[in-house]
């Protein structure tokens, strides 16, 4: 049996996590860096949790600066198995308004200067990425949102731009127009380097604002950002309590094969890979890797 980790990865407005029980605070070292934040792990009635906040306390990080890497490597390490990331977002759709949860399912990738993969040259894998998010781990925040009154809507597109300016109007109609439902800058590649390292994941996405298409709000600056994350933080605190009172303590198979995504997909002959690039695997891809 696998123990069940939640791992809780906090976006803007998000550094802390109310409510840990045995609370402590763990450097872990990585081979992939510096992490955003030393690890603040601990329990919620019998579950295991681990909350990272992507920007760092204090907010030091910017979208393109956090290493990613490194963030996923630790949460690894610390033995998370399931992972919920909060991302504020721009709404693309006037039923999804500012306040509103979306619990996505898809993203479209815009970034471009980010580390997207622990693979590379020495190693090189190519793990599936069809059904980014776990959907028994959806389910579970679908659940906890039900149970605590908290209205949300499940399904959507997240567009994960580079920024770390906001999207000019044209911008905005495109993704508008070409049906997605969310914007933000971090989702990715944490969602693909969360599946490289067969940790489940999900998004909580909560609207902060319309982005900057919406004829009748005006264009989303940092200080709605903030004035809406601050407004939801008890909310999300509650959410991600609920979610970890009622977490299973094994690991639950992940239908969508996250936790097995490596099997096969390692294409470098095992004669040919570099023992450097392997020592620097050993969490992440330890499982499929002969030590
Ligand atoms: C503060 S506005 C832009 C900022 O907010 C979102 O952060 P996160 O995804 O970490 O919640 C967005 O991605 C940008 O980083
Ligand atoms: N409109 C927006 N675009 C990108 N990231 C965001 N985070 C919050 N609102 C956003």
């Amino acid at each position: 049996m696998t123990q069940a980790v939640l791992g809780i990865i906090g976006g803007s407005g998000v550094y802390d996590l109310p409510g840990i029980e045995d609370l402590s605070e763990e450097r872990i070292a990585s081979p992939w860096g510096d992490p955003s934040d030393l690890l603040r792990t601990g329990r919620v009635g019998t579950t295991r949790v681990v909350f990272l906040p992507r920007h760092g306390r204090g907010h030091v990080y910017s979208p393109s600066d956090i290493n990613y890497r490194a963030n996923i490597d630790v949460l690894k390490r610390a033995g998370v198995t399931d992972l919920i990331s909060v991302s504020a977002c721009g709404s693309f759709k006037a039923e999804l308004y500012p306040g509103s949860f979306v619990l996505v399912d898809q993203f479209v990738d815009r970034t471009f200067k980010r580390d997207t993969s622990f693979f590379g040259k020495g190693c090189v894998a190519h793990v599936p990425m069809a059904h980014p998010v776990g959907p028994r781990l959806q389910g579970r925040i679908a659940d906890a949102a039900k149970a605590e009154s908290i209205p949300f809507s499940q399904g959507g597109t997240y567009v994960c731009i580079e920024g770390p300016q906001f999207s000019t109007y044209a911008e905005s109609l495109t993704y508008k127009g070409l049906g997605y439902d969310v914007v933000g800058m971090t989702a990715m590649p944490e969602a693909k380097l969360a599946r490289e390292a067969e940790i489940t994941y999900a998004t909580i996405a909560m609207v902060t604002d319309f982005d900057c298409w919406h004829p009748e709000h005006d264009d989303v600056d940092v200080a709605s950002v903030v004035k809406i994350a601050q407004q939801n933080a008890a909310t999300v605190a509650k959410l991600i309590a609920r979610i970890a009172r009622d977490f299973p303590a094994e690991h639950e198979p992940c239908p969508v094969g996250s936790d097995h995504a490596l099997d096969g997909a390692i294409m470098t002959a095992p004669s040919m890979r570099d023992p450097e690039m392997l020592k620097k695997l050993d969490a992440v891809a330890g499982r499929v890797l002969p030590r």
